[in-house]
């Protein structure tokens, strides 16, 4: 049986480019991880995500606890049987979405109290219930159970959140338990403190993980103070393990982050942004919704090898947009995760051959600013 493990196989700067073995397949890193929140990357089949090159998708705690249950999925034969995705999936904890999604919450010492979003429902999130349910589901890297504390806030309200993460840590790595094959990642706290973000990174190393987020991070402080705090925060973690930033982002924004030593990250924007008609290029963002695209008989990128730019014109994907047809989200989405995971790729090869500097200096320049 494969063992989780992680090689990194090249470094270039602070740049890294490995792979991480899991025994559902191998995770190419710099790695770009599509959202799979409800079981399922909306508007994709799970052989059209493989098909844009993503090796890992990620499923949500918090909304599959909700909806269907985990106690369903698992009667079902897990989240992977259940969604038809043969690869790895990595789940999150579910304490950022109570925070973002759930009414009426309370925590306490022991976890968090809440009702759903979806029927009002009353649920209960402790690290060892978000570990029981993360087992149920099957997910190969499973995420402690953590409390990301909305920024900006004042340093004793950032250290006194990042100290209770640091002791859900604990509890989350006990209740966990021996599971060969299975990861278990920590996620470092403490906001845009650099002293708080060592004391966390220190606390996890004592405890011990498969890898390591940088969690506490895209939620509303920008990409310049973001920036300031990668250029320290990986740093503090070991570095024969996988680093994972949590929630970003832009593509110039993961550029940035794996200049500055970050392996994995997670994002919604391909994918919201499919249905929302922002479309990501080489050459910058089209909003297919603007009339100027009406005409135009060119597709998005004539240099993208995708299904909507291989067979459809920017007058078709206006078109389908403004008709509010499905096949305008699923095209849409394809493409974006298509250019996401061609940016990854574009970044292993230049990090593999020394040459990432340059890489991200073309990256920007052929960029133009604005709407393209
Ligand atoms: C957008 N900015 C952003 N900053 C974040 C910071 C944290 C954090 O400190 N701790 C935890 N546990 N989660 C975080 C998350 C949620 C990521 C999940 O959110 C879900 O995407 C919506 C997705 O669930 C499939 C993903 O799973 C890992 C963040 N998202
Ligand atoms: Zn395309």
């Amino acid at each position: 049986m494969t063992k989780f493990s992680y090689s990194l196989n090249a470094t270039d700067g602070k740049a890294r480019t490995g792979v991480i073995s899991t025994p559902r397949g191998d995770i190419r890193t710099p790695a770009f991880m599509p959202v799979g929140t409800a079981a399922t990357v909306k508007a994709m089949m799970p052989e059209s995500v493989a098909a844009t090159g993503a090796d890992i998708l990620l499923g949500n705690t918090y909304h599959l606890m909700l909806r269907p249950t985990a106690e369903r999925i698992d009667r079902l034969g897990g989240l992977h049987k259940f969604m038809n995705w043969d690869k790895p999936i990595l789940t999150d904890s579910g304490g950022f979405q109570v925070m973002s999604l759930a009414g009426l919450r309370k925590l306490t010492e022991k976890g968090v109290t809440f009702k759903s979003h979806i029927d009002g429902s009353s649920h209960e999130l402790t690290p060892e219930r978000s570990m029981e349910i993360q087992q149920l589901l099957g997910s190969d890297i499973v995420m402690c159970f953590d409390e990301c504390p909305a920024l900006p806030a004042d340093k004793d309200r950032i250290a006194e959140s990042m100290r209770l993460s640091m002791r859900w840590a604990q509890r989350s790595r006990d209740a966990f338990g021996d599971r060969p094959g299975h990861a278990l990642f920590g996620i470092m706290q403490g906001g845009l403190e650099a002293d708080l973000r060592e004391e966390s990174a220190q606390a996890l190393r004592e405890i011990g993980f498969d890898g390591y987020a940088v969690g506490g991070l895209a939620v509303g402080e920008g990409q310049e103070k973001m920036f300031d705090c990668l250029d320290y925060a990986p740093g503090f973690l070991p570095e024969d393990k996988p680093r994972y930033l949590m929630g970003v982002g832009k593509p110039d924004d993961i550029v940035g982050a794996v200049a500055r030593g970050i392996d994995m990250m997670d994002c919604v924007l391909p994918s919201r942004s499919g249905r929302t008609g922002q479309v990501f290029t080489r050459n910058g963002v089209v909003n297919i919704k603007n009339a100027r695209h009406a005409d135009d008989p060119r597709p998005l990128d004539e240099a993208c090898t995708c299904p909507a730019c291989s067979n459809y014109s920017r007058a078709y994907l206006h078109h389908v947009f403004r008709s509010q047809e499905m096949i305008s989200g699923m095209l849409l989405t394809w493409h974006n995760l298509h250019y996401f995971q061609e940016l990854m790729q574009g970044m292993r090869d230049a990090i593999s051959e020394g040459r990432f500097a340059e890489f991200e200096k073309t990256f920007h320049e052929t960029r133009a600013q604005g709407d393209i």
